[in-house]
């Protein structure tokens, strides 16, 4: 086949019963190939550049051409050299008494990062792709939420990836004062392995270089890693283990503040980068930080109203509620008490209110001491707010040792349900006290006022005969229940 060796277009030949294949030298040239031409072969792969699968069985280019006799595919070559954007012809010919498969391989980016589909087309038809793209990738990144934004930065990273024929595009995000970066985003092309996951962490010290060039001049440009300056050995030894040929990035700024950067490689050779390329990468962090920007906007914006929220709700329930027994205090139940009555006549019904007061007080402080009384008020609080079943249902600390509980849609038997109810709680919970009326235990007395709800009807009335029937169980013996009539 040395015809086929001696051609100037750039082919790949194999035997259509054997295994081996061949390149000529034109094919060689074009992957940037000087030794090592073995392995270069033996790993040559093809992927489809749409759903970045790898060719293999049928849809391998030598196994399909060997079927369809030719073919003519857009595929993406990887190797141990350059990984190429090509358009594949292939046909079957006959030669030195065999049948041989040849693929002509034409590369779509000549060296040149623009994709396949702009690879005929002059800089201007390719600006006004890259402004097409820009301005696809904008308007997609304007409307997100928080949820979807790193599957979609890295989708746009795809899309400007795919734009550019680069092998490798992402985002690395400064933190602890710009000491450490993490790589957070990351879009590889077909067959080129990602690194996001492993590039967690990484410090200043362990790429100074990088770290001084980006954060004074905010672009780091490498066209040949193998040409990196002494000073750069650190940086050198890491691409070279990600297998880099040439790398690009640029800082990407968050508020007026350096947030991180967004950067490309060529895996597996070098290359020249333009100012173009330059230009487009930083229109695209640009796109990207703003969109980071709004998004970090939008998220301290939403913390600090849910912390408003939230303080609010605090101020509320401090105005509203009674410090020692943490039951409403006097001016929740003035309000739930006025709200109760405008309800209660709208729907034509009955009110009750308890008044309870603990029967000998002076004499349990007296005798016990003031902390004790602060204790045994919160038991009774904790009772009453406990007996009060129902969603509507009140109980509030009047004042002093005198305690209120509403009851709306409540007739006269059920408050004195409630108020046994109390009372029996309070039994249960024998609260020792030598001087009361009930059996060496803390009593209550307990007032019950129940009315139809009328536009008459104002809650200091109701207060009124509820404190009423309250004065007749304590002048009765206390430690007892009196209806008001
Ligand atoms: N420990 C404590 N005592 C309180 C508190 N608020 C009011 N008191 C006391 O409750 C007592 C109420 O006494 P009085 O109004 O004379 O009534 P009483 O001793 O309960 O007698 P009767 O109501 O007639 O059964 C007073 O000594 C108040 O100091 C409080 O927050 N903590």
């Amino acid at each position: 086949m040395k015809l086929l060796q001696q051609l100037p277009a750039s082919l790949l030949y194999k035997c259509v019963d054997g295994s081996e294949v061949y390149a000529n030298e034109a094919c060689f040239k074009l992957f940037g190939l000087g030794s090592a031409r073995e392995a270069f072969l033996e790993t040559l792969a093809f992927y489809d550049p749409e759903s970045k699968h790898e060719l293999t069985e049928d849809s391998h280019p030598f196994n399909k051409c060997a079927k369809e006799g030719t073919i003519n595919l857009h595929v993406r070559i990887t190797s141990t050299a350059k990984n190429l954007n090509c358009v594949v012809s292939g046909t079957v010919i006959y030669s030195e008494n065999q049948q041989w498969i040849v693929l002509n391989l034409t590369s779509a980016q000549d060296n040149d990062i623009s994709q396949l589909a702009f690879a005929k087309n002059s800089p201007l038809d390719n600006h006004l792709a890259f402004n097409r793209l820009l301005s696809k990738i904008s308007s997609q990144l304007i409307n997100l939420n928080s949820e979807n934004l790193d599957c979609l930065i890295e989708k746009k990273l795809g899309a400007f990836g795919e734009f550019s024929g680069v092998d490798r595009c992402y985002i690395f995000q400064f933190y602890n004062d710009g000491n450490l970066m993490d790589n957070t985003h990351e879009w590889v092309a077909p067959g080129i392995t990602p690194h996001k996951e492993e590039l967690k962490g990484l410090s200043a010290d362990d790429l100074p270089y990088f770290h001084q060039v980006i954060k004074s001049e905010q672009i780091f440009k490498v066209d040949d890693v193998e040409q990196l300056p002494e000073v750069a050995t650190l940086e050198k030894q890491e691409f070279q283990r990600e297998g880099i040929g040439a790398v690009l990035c640029v800082a990407i700024y968050l508020n007026e503040k350096l947030f991180g950067f967004i950067g490309c490689d060529i895996v597996g050779s070098a290359f020249s980068w333009r100012e173009h390329d330059v230009r487009y990468l930083k229109l695209i962090g640009e796109i990207v930080s703003n969109t980071l920007a709004a998004m970090s906007n939008k998220q301290s914006l939403e913390q600090v109203s849910a912390e408003l929220a939230a303080a609010n709700k605090q101020l509320d329930h401090l105005a509203n509620s009674d410090g020692l027994t943490g039951i409403a205090n006097r001016r929740q139940f003035d309000n739930t008490l006025d709200s109760a009555i405008r309800r209660g006549i709208r729907d034509s019904d009955l009110l009750s209110l308890l008044f309870i007061d603990v029967d000998l007080f002076k004499q349990f402080n007296d005798t016990y001491g003031h902390s004790a009384g602060d204790e045994a008020l919160k038991l009774v609080a904790k009772t009453l707010h406990e007996c009060c079943r129902r969603f509507d249902d009140l109980a509030a600390r009047y004042g002093g040792e005198e305690f209120a509980v509403i009851l709306p849609q409540t007739d006269a038997k059920q408050a004195h349900y409630i108020a046994e109810l109390i009372q029996l709680k309070l039994e249960e919970l024998a609260i020792p006290f030598d001087g009361s009326p009930g059996n060496k235990i803390l009593s209550v007395s307990i007032g019950i006022a129940t009315q139809a709800c009328t536009i008459a009807l104002t809650s200091g009335q109701l207060v009124g005969m509820a404190d009423k029937a309250l004065y007749q169980a304590k002048a009765k013996g206390r430690n007892r229940i009196e209806v008001y009539q």
